[in-house]
Order: C-alpha cells, then structure tokens, then sequence
C-alpha cells in the first residue's frame, strides 16, 4: 500500500514581509525544489511540537508555532503526503541552512518564481491569493 507522511512545514515571515523559503539539497528527496522548512511529524508529536522540534534541527533557530495556516494532500508518485503549513514566529537566533542548499527571503509576489516541491504549489498560491 502506498504510503502517506505527514509532514509540517513553517510560513516565518520577516518584519518585511518577505517569507523563507528552503531549497533541498542534491541528496535530499525531491532534490533541487524549494519547500517551506519542516518535516515529518513523529509519533506522539503535535503538529506544532514537530515544526518546532524540526526548525530547531534544520535551521538551529528557535520558534514558535502560531495558527495553522492551510492542510493540503499531494500524491507523489510512490508516496503521498499531507502538509500542515504552520504560521511561526522566531523567537530566538536566525535560520541557518544545515542540510538545505539554501535559503532565501521572498515577497509573496514573487513566490512564484521558484520551482516548489508539487506538494507545495498550495500553499504558495495561497499565500500569493492572500495579499490581493
Ligand atoms: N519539510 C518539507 N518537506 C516537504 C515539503 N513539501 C514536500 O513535498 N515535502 C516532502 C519532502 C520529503 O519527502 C517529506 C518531508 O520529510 P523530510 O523533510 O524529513 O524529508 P527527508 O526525506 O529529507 O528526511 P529523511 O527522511 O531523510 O529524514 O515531505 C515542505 O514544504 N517541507
């Protein structure tokens, strides 16, 4: 049976508004696209505990998870995944790429100028839909 993670992923936005964006490195899966920082929720996790647990894994900055921002379902090929766009606020450090080729900050408006990982075209539209 084909599989179904469930994923986070963080909307951090700066005091410009401009939004981070994360590029996955060569060796990661879905190499080369852009996503929203995260990962996979572990057992006994909340969404909110897994998205903090992950940034702080990731990017070793700390922050805080706000409201659920959009829940979306993507079927990849051999697997399918259900992503909880969270809304953060950093609360202490910067994001660093560890893993993550890597990062950007980027207006809404221009969002749509990267390849994003399918999963993610969603969110991003959402997030572009928003600001009309
Ligand atoms: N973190 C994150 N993952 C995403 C997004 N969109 C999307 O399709 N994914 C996919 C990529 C991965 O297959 C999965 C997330 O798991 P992960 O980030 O732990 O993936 P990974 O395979 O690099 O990690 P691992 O299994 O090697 O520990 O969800 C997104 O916006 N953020």
């Amino acid at each position: 049976m084909r599989k179904t993670l469930s994923v986070v992923a963080a909307i951090l936005e700066n005091e410009n508004k401009e939004i981070l964006c994360a590029l996955r490195s060569p060796k990661m899966s879905i190499p080369n696209h852009w996503e929203f920082p995260g990962g996979k929720i572990q057992d006994g996790e909340t969404p909110a505990e897994a998205i903090e647990r992950e940034i702080r894994e990731e990017l070793k900055c700390s922050i805080e998870a706000n409201e659920i921002f959009l829940t979306s379902h993507h079927d990849y090929d051999t697997f399918s995944i259900d992503l909880t766009a969270i809304r953060c606020k950093l609360v202490e450090g910067f994001p660093t790429a560890q893993e993550h080729s890597k990062l950007i900050w980027l207006k809404r408006e221009n969002l749509d100028s990267l390849k994003w990982a399918p999963a993610d075209v969603a969110t991003v539209e959402q997030l572009i839909k928003e600001q009309l």
